[in-house]
């Protein structure tokens, strides 16, 4: 049943009834009531939080990279962007992962506005992860459709589902990386962009 507060404000319009039923039980089970005042609207909270959370379902993180420019000045150094807060779902408990990734490329012909970076790591951090598979994605993503000659993707993350539950470990974060290109295969190239990054 739709609560009372939710029909009155037209929020949850479009939500399905058996989502806002979803999180109901899942109220019920945990050991609450789904029916008090307090948590009368939650159902329809959730659902438009799961909305914001999971959006990267909804888009193609590489049409991010469609609108490149060839005019940088004859630049042809490492391009960084690091200390890019995220977060995502870990998709074994749907738990926060909170972190922050450095994403770097070496120039091919062209180069990307530096912003996309971002928005190809948020785009496949909007889905249920686990961090070795987004890192993966995001660096993939870059390598084949800027195809640059080197991409370093770090990525520095602390996981809930070990911080609020099971091994109940705070303060614990995880590293992964990907690189290619010449940041793979060159030694010096590989040191210089990790130093960039602060590593
Ligand atoms: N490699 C990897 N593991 C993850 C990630 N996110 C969560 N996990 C782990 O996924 C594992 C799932 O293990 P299971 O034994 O199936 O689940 P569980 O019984 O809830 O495990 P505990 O968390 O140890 O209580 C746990 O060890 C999590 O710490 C991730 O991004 N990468
Ligand atoms: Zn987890």
């Amino acid at each position: 049943m739709t609560a009372p507060n939710d029909l009155a404000n037209g929020r949850d319009n479009g939500i399905p009834e058996d989502v806002l039923g979803a999180v109901r039980r899942l109220i019920e089970w945990a050991g609450d009531d789904p029916a008090r005042e307090g948590l009368a609207d939650t159902p329809g909270r959730v659902a438009r939080a799961y909305r914001e959370y999971f959006r990267g379902y909804g888009e193609d993180p590489a049409l991010h990279l469609s609108r490149t420019f060839e005019e940088v000045g004859g630049y042809d150094e490492i391009v960084l962007l690091r200390d890019i807060g995220f977060q995502s779902h870990c998709e074994h408990h749907m738990a926060p992962i909170i972190g922050k990734a450095h994403i770097a490329y070496l120039p091919g012909d062209r180069v990307v506005g530096i912003s996309k970076l971002a928005r190809v790591l948020k785009g496949f951090a909007s889905r249920l992860q686990v961090q070795e598979r987004l890192t993966a994605e995001v660096a993939d993503c870059i390598w084949e459709h800027l195809q640059p000659r080197g991409v370093a993707v770090v990525i520095e993350a602390a996981h809930a589902c070990m911080s609020a539950r099971g091994v109940n470990t705070p303060g614990v974060t995880m590293t992964t990386s990907r690189m290619m290109g010449v940041f793979r295969d060159d030694e010096r190239s590989r040191k210089e962009v990790l130093s960039l990054m602060g590593l």
